[in-house]
């Protein structure tokens, strides 16, 4: 028997809340082996990122070549890609060698408010990395930037906007409403499947607000959960059944959101408790 194996392509968090960290400590704490690709380095901590240090792109390139000339990936995600080089580089890798389900986190800004991709990367994920993801994971500013509209205020927006958001590329969008969830009292996600047939489906996914300020790297930890699941079916090339696994994903990051409180790391948004659904820790 081998392990699952997932892989992450991000940028690096010192303060472990976010980025790559996040991610090996939530593949972890599914029981899923990690392998991580590394895009950039970040000054970072809970209170802000204070530098952006980006790896090149053809070193980029050559971690993914050299990790999977040797290890079999059966579910990937991205991260943090930051420049139109790097998401370029990744999109030529991953086209040619398979790394079973792909999901794009598309991540722009961080909590904090610091930029964490320019404005050419956007265009790249859009024109180039969306029509190869399976499922594509924005929040709710990252959606609008994609589209080109004003971002989502209420539930029906979010549904409109991952609707929309298929006509890019993806199999599936997960468009997030943390941003929505003090002035809708609950935290609403909805997620969009394009079927077989090619028919859309519409799922919502909701959870009891939690009231806590540590959600430091919250959207990382839901897209590495939805990778860590989708391995099972990395390993068959079934499809991956993303309304179950979205449903599992969010009860990973609930748990986690409350268990954070009692980490204490950091003075600033506090990370997330990775590994408290695997730990029981509520
Ligand atoms: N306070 C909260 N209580 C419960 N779930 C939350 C809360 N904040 C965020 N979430 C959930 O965390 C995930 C990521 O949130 P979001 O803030 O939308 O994305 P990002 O972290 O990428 O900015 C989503 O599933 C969202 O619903
Ligand atoms: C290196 C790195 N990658 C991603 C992020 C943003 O992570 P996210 O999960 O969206 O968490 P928040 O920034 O919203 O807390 C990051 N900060 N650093």
């Amino acid at each position: 028997m081998s392990a699952r194996v997932a892989l992450t392509v991000a940028g690096s968090d010192p303060s472990g809340g976010a980025g790559i960290q996040a991610d090996l400590a939530t593949f972890a704490g599914r029981t899923t082996y990690g392998c991580a690709v590394v895009t950039a380095l970040t000054a970072q901590n809970t209170r802000g990122v204070t530098g952006v240090h980006p790896v090149p792109a053809a070193f980029v390139a050559q971690q993914l070549e050299t990790l999977l000339d040797d290890v079999t990936v059966h579910a990937a995600k991205t991260g943090m890609l930051g420049s139109a080089d790097v998401v370029h580089a990744v999109v030529d890798v991953l086209s040619r060698r398979p790394v079973g389900p792909l999901v794009v986190d598309p991540v722009m800004v961080a909590t904090s408010g610091d930029q964490l991709i320019d404005d050419d990367a956007v265009d790249a994920v859009r024109t180039a990395l969306l029509p190869i993801c399976d499922l594509l994971t924005p929040n709710v500013p990252e959606a609008a930037r994609l589209l080109h509209v004003e971002q989502a205020r209420a539930v029906d927006d979010l549904r409109d906007q991952a609707v929309a958001l298929l006509d890019l590329g993806p199999g599936a969008v997960l468009v997030k409403g943390g941003h929505l969830a003090h002035a809708l009292g609950e935290s609403t996600d909805v997620l969009a499947v394009r079927g077989p047939g090619g028919g859309t489906s519409v799922h919502l996914s909701r959870r009891p607000l939690v009231a806590t300020s540590n959600t430091h790297g919250t959207g990382c930890t839901l897209s590495a959960a939805l990778a860590a699941g989708a391995t099972t079916a990395g390993t068959t090339g079934a499809a991956p059944d993303w309304p179950a696994l979205v449903e599992e994903a969010r009860d990973v990051l609930q748990a986690g959101l409350l268990h954070a409180d009692r980490l204490g790391v950091g003075s600033g948004n506090g990370p997330v408790s990775h590994g408290a659904y695997a730990w029981g820790e509520l």
